[in-house]
């Protein structure tokens, strides 16, 4: 049996390089949808399951018979959901309710095929160092927190200001590749995996990646 054609719902270099690194071939149509879900007391798991899936189920609907691959990544600070700052004023608040302080980042990942869709979603906690002001500032100035939840990237060579996190290191970056394979497996689609005995069972993609830094880093 023929393998369906895998197509990644998102606009993200950032998903499209750790999607690329699993060997598979796909290609990419971003999604275009209303990021508006729930009510402020809705769960940031719920958030991010909803969005993903509203975002696979638009681009199914453009693309069938391929299976569609998106995904949502929130910040959650002591009940607060933080998305991508609208500004730099923005940019500074997340950036200072952050500061030295622990938080989590869920991302939520959808598979469709035609109308059905399997969601799943992976907590990371992180927590952040005392950066000073004027690291802030430098990290504004360079453009890096506008198209990220929470206003930072994890993968930020210069600014760095996670002092340590515990699960998936790609979660934070906007794919956690262990709920992705089991997903593809579903469908049909097996990832090429040599040392699957190497996985951990914490998070079950990031020692494919030790030691190679994404190459789409902080700023795109
Ligand atoms: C917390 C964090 C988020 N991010 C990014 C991942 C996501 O791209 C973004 C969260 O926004 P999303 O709305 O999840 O995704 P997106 O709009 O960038 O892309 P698309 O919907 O087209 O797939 O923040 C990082 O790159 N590093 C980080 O450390």
């Amino acid at each position: 049996m023929s393998t369906p054609p895998l197509v990644l719902a998102s606009a993200s270099p950032r998903r499209r390089e750790l999607l690329g690194r699993l060997g598979v071939p796909f290609t990419v149509t971003p999604a275009d949808v209303d990021e508006n879900v729930g009510g402020p007391g809705m769960r940031p798991e719920r958030v991010a399951r909803a969005l993903a899936r509203r975002k696979a189920l638009a681009v199914a609907a453009q693309h069938p018979g391929s299976v569609v691959l998106a995904a949502d990544t929130v910040v959650a600070l002591r009940g607060r959901l933080l998305g991508k700052p609208a500004d730099a004023a923005e940019a500074w608040a997340m950036l200072r309710a952050l500061r030295g302080r622990r938080h989590r980042v869920i991302t939520g990942v959808a598979l469709a095929a035609g109308r059905r869709v399997w969601v799943r979603h992976v907590v990371t906690t992180v927590h952040m160092r005392s950066y000073s002001d004027d690291e802030i500032a430098a990290s504004i100035a360079a453009g890096t927190p506008f198209d990220k939840a929470g206003a930072y990237a994890i993968q930020d060579p210069d600014f760095r200001p996670v002092a340590c996190h515990e699960g998936c290191y790609c979660n934070v970056v906007g794919l956690p590749l262990a709920p992705v394979i089991e997903l593809l497996a579903g469908v049909g689609i097996q990832v090429p995996l040599t040392e699957p005995a190497d996985l951990l069972p914490a998070c079950a993609c990031c020692p494919l990646f030790a030691g190679a830094p994404l190459d789409a880093g902080a700023g795109q």
